[in-house]
């Protein structure tokens, strides 16, 4: 059977072929199999020195001193340590986040609403950002943590991270940023965007999926709870045996991104372009989120008059998702669109399709006449 073309680039990707050669490396007799955490052979000591080299890597990607960086099992579990560890132990506190977050931060913060801690839903503009003055009036004197993402999953907006950053910065309120769907993607400075805390995800750059890390400022230096107890790895903040071969192809797959950086950045461009010229002879057809601030790989559109579960029947040559989560029998609007103002119905004829490294001119010019062809068709039958 013939493969869909691939356009869920923003679930997951492939993981690069230099990648899954660089981590078979890292498993086998033949190989560095040992425990990175073993300090008394040499087996240990080369899967140690393999586990510091993809720091280095990852850490080079967003301009982190590697120290800053703690690995995890991906950017769920880098969510949950960053925000859970910034609020643990801590009474009466406030801390503030938007209702267009993934849900590894708004289970996250639910989790801790049931706990008492007084949490602010903020609500994002009709172009799926957070501005700086919404977050500066939604600040108490009892304000710990804001957590905002840098680029949503869904929508491929991105928020002004940087300016949030420096006025939390002046006021002492500690910064989390959901990098999950910005990594390898666009720029990422810490040096230049204060933010304290940073999630980022192995499988959405084309590394291994079960693995991310947290960037964990250094200076003025950040405190979080260990959230996984165990063997003090990680310099305590996350326990566990480092898994060798998903760190190394992680670090492989962030060297790479950030080497090939603006040439992709330059072809989704391109890519999108393509794709939605392809889409011009079909009126009715509408961006979700903002036109210019947005990461070029994640197009999320509405068609008038179109279901989308209907659309996504017949694109069954195509692999894209409706950012809509089925729960029991039925199919719930994607609460990002419902967020950004969205009734049921126009949540409802929303598809996400996002392309990346391995999308060809071909896959998207295919793409764009598979829908033009579907949606006409619908329309034509309603
Ligand atoms: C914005 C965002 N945050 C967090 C996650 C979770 O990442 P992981 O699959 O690495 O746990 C995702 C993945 O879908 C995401 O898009």
């Amino acid at each position: 059977m013939k493969k869909p073309v691939y356009m869920d680039y923003a679930a997951t990707t492939p993981v690069d072929p230099a990648v899954a050669d660089e981590m078979m490396k890292y498993l086998t007799l033949d190989g560095v199999f040992g425990n990175p955490a073993s300090r008394t052979h040499a087996y240990g000591w080369q899967a140690e020195a393999a586990v510091e080299a993809a720091r280095k890597q990852v850490a080079g990607l967003i301009h982190a001193d590697p120290r800053e960086i703690v690995w995890t099992s991906g950017a769920t579990e880098s969510d949950n340590l960053a925000i859970k560890g910034a609020v643990a132990g801590r009474q009466g506190v406030h801390i503030i986040t938007s209702k267009i977050e993934h849900k590894a931060v708004v289970d996250t913060c639910k989790w801790l609403e049931h706990q008492g801690t007084d949490v602010t839903w903020l609500d994002p503009a009709a172009d799926g950002t957070i501005s700086c003055e919404q977050v500066l009036d939604a600040l108490q004197e009892n304000t710990v943590l804001v957590s905002l993402m840098l680029v949503n999953n869904e929508l491929g907006t991105i928020n002004d991270i940087a300016a949030i950053g420096a006025e939390l910065r002046q006021r002492g309120v500690l910064f989390h940023v959901d990098a999950a769907q910005a990594g390898g993607k666009m720029a990422i400075d810490v040096g230049s965007m204060p933010v304290d805390l940073l999630a980022l995800s192995g499988h959405k750059v084309y590394g291994p999926k079960g693995v991310g890390a947290l960037y964990v400022r250094r200076s003025p230096d950040v405190q979080i709870e260990a959230q996984i107890h165990g063997g003090g790895h990680e310099r305590g903040m996350r326990s566990g045996t480092l898994p060798t071969h998903q760190i190394v192809g992680m670090g492989k797959a962030f060297s790479l991104a950030q080497s090939g950086l603006e040439e992709e950045i330059v072809k989704l461009e391109a890519l999108r372009k393509s794709f939605l010229a392809g889409l011009q002879s079909l009126d009715g057809v509408s961006l979700n989120g903002s036109e210019s601030n947005r990461v070029p790989g994640i197009v999320n559109l509405s068609f008038d008059g179109v279901d989308a579960e209907s659309l996504m029947l017949g694109l069954r040559d195509l692999a894209v998702s409706s950012g809509s989560a089925c729960a029991s029998a039925t199919v719930e609007p994607s609460y990002v669109l419902r967020g950004i103002g969205l009734s049921d119905e126009q949540a409802h004829r929303a598809l996400r399709f996002s392309f990346g490294r391995f999308t060809t001119e071909e896959d998207v010019a295919f793409a764009s006449s598979q829908i033009v062809d579907v949606v006409s068709r619908l329309r034509a039958v309603r």
